[in-house]
């Protein structure tokens, strides 16, 4: 196993004592991951081990060397998590605000990460920015301030859950871009499937267990064939 990498070993995760995540293993080493399957597949919970927001029931999981077992408290600041909705993840009524709590976790004092949230907005070509109420903020402005707050802290891993579901395509296009160009490892969930096509890995889930996995060109269409099937099943 590379130190890059996030490792599961038979992994089980049950949640209101059902099995979500059945004897999982994956490796997973690339730069750009993507993470598809149906509602409810489990693709939110898997990622959820990663950060620590969950814990398996059995088997391993190691991030970047890092045991998740015993380490939940340090995991989120090596792996940043991008929700789907910006408002569950902002807590501060402005811009500055919000990015110098990111710089305090790092571990700067709260006088320090205010002055230096000014520079870190900067980085991102959003300086003017800081004094903005969040709440004057376009949705696509709101993700775009989410990833910032979290690429602050350098994480080694950023983890994006459904972050495009509320954006129109100009905003999503620029935050592909933005993630492009990102040092860290990426994994995204997605079901707009066009935005893994450049990806270097996509893993299907399915009902807790990888169905396939592979170069995305292979692994997109056979899970678009699938599910164009499954649509066409049963009552409207
Ligand atoms: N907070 C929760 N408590 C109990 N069970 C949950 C909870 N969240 C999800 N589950 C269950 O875990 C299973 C996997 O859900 P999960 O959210 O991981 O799937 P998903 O693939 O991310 O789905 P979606 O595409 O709808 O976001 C589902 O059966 C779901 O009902």
């Amino acid at each position: 196993m590379s130190d890059a990498s996030i490792l599961l070993d038979k992994v089980t995760l049950r949640r209101d004592g059902r099995v979500v995540l059945d004897a999982l293993s994956l490796e997973l080493a690339e730069r750009r991951i993507g993470l598809i399957g149906c509602n409810g597949s489990g693709k939110s919970s898997l990622v959820r081990l990663f950060n620590g927001l969950l814990s398996a029931d059995e088997g391993r999981v190691v991030v970047h060397g890092l045991d998740a077992a015993g380490n939940a408290a340090v995991l989120p600041r090596k792996v940043g998590f991008i929700f789907q909705n910006p408002d569950h993840q902002i807590i501060f009524p402005t811009v500055a605000e919000e990015v110098a709590f990111s710089l305090e976790q790092a571990g700067q004092s709260r006088r320090e990460a205010l002055k230096a949230s000014l520079p870190a907005l900067a980085r991102f070509g959003r300086a003017h920015w800081a004094e903005r109420p969040v709440h004057t903020l376009s949705e696509g402005e709101k993700q775009f301030l989410c990833i910032i707050a979290v690429l602050v802290m350098e994480p080694a891993v950023l983890i994006l859950d459904e972050p495009f579901s509320s954006l129109d395509l100009p905003t999503r296009r620029r935050l592909e871009r933005l993630i492009a160009t990102l040092d860290q490892q990426v994994v995204m969930i997605a079901h707009e499937l066009d935005a893994l096509t450049t990806y270097d890995r996509v893993v299907w889930l399915h009902e807790g267990r990888v169905r396939m996995d592979g170069a995305p060109d292979a692994v997109l269409g056979a899970y678009r064939a699938f599910a164009e099937a499954l649509g066409a099943e049963g009552p409207a």
